[in-house]
């Protein structure tokens, strides 16, 4: 996590280069996010905001451990070493988890169908043209839909009823360090299909910066928490590319990557293969060596 919100080191996401663990076979994985309960009087409705407090509130071992390892199925599926999201490390956050589940009427048992975390935090941003921003964003840390459930529509859902309470529109959104997956996903759900990579790895949408800038002649004020400096500074030669990453992880390996967004997924072995660290790494290295900075 990161705490002091500029997005932080890849280490503390527990990203390694080293080689995982098979996934989890989907029997195993369907019964390690199944409660034998009705989870109705705890949790409520089927798609849940459970902030700090809450969590702390269900005192449930058999939820805390169904959220668990739905959150390491997440991990795995980046291949991640350490999950980025725990009941424990969200009690302990200002984090808000968003909880897709329903419950199975004939078998007696209720099943995690899928997750967000968001955490609003502190980012400096550039735009396209390299002017700076600082603000406070809604950002996405961690998002995942079990694979047995992918693309029926649960993340649109989540992520829906996350902006409805939120009171937050797409475009606000940072995206923390996104797989291609959920770059396409916030292409064709919700027409966000101009990505700012950040050199802290989170990844803003040019319309947050569209929406601060002149309209008709008369500059809008920015919202609460967010401020641009007087005079924008301008870095090395004002423009830069979108960048995308070129082998980034592209959702559940089982899955196939057809998509009827414009995002450029690898589909080598290597490019399925690699991990996001590496491609951090790599587009970090391709920023400072191709854009001189000062
Ligand atoms: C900040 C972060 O958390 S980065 C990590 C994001 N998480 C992942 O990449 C984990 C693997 N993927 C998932 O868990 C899910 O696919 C999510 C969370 C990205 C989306 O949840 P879903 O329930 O599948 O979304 P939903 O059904 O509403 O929308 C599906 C859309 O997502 C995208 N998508 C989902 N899965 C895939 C896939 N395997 N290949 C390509 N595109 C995909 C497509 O745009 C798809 O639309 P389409 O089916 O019409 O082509």
């Amino acid at each position: 996590m990161h705490e002091n919100g500029v997005g932080g080191d890849k280490k503390d996401r527990g990203e390694e280069e080293e080689e995982d663990p098979p996934l989890p076979s989907v029997a195993l994985a369907d019964s390690i996010m199944q409660v034998n309960a009705d989870l109705r009087p705890i949790l409520g409705p089927q798609l849940v905001r459970l902030d700090p407090m809450r969590i702390k509130q269900l005192q449930d071992p058999q939820v805390y451990d169904a959220i668990d390892s739905l959150a390491k199925l997440s991990a795995h599926c980046l291949q991640l070493r350490t999950p980025l999201t725990t009941c424990e490390k969200l009690i302990n956050s200002d984090s808000t988890l968003y909880l897709s589940w329903k419950y199975d009427e004939e078998e007696k048992v209720s099943r995690l169908l899928g997750f967000a975390k968001v955490g609003r935090k502190k980012l400096f941003l550039y735009d396209a043209q390299m002017q700076t921003y600082e603000g406070e964003v809604l950002c996405l840390l961690d998002f995942y839909v079990h694979f047995s459930t992918q693309r029926q529509g649960v993340g649109k859902q989540i992520l829906d009823y996350m902006f409805s309470q939120e009171h937050a529109e797409p475009y606000q959104l940072a995206l923390d360090n996104p797989s291609v997956t959920l770059l396409g996903f916030m292409s064709q759900k919700y027409g966000m299909n101009r990505p700012v990579w950040q050199n802290t790895n989170f990844v803003v949408f040019d319309e947050l910066f569209q929406s601060l800038s002149a309209e008709n002649g008369v500059e809008k004020s920015p919202p609460d928490g967010w401020r641009r400096p007087m005079t924008p500074r301008r870095l090395g030669t004002g423009m830069t590319d979108t960048r995308w990453l070129q082998h980034a992880v592209s959702g559940h390996q089982s899955k196939g990557n057809a998509m009827a967004a414009p995002v450029d997924a690898d589909m080598t072995p290597q490019g399925a293969l690699s991990n996001r660290a590496h491609q951090a790494k790599a587009r970090k290295a391709h920023i400072l060596s191709s854009k001189p900075l000062w």
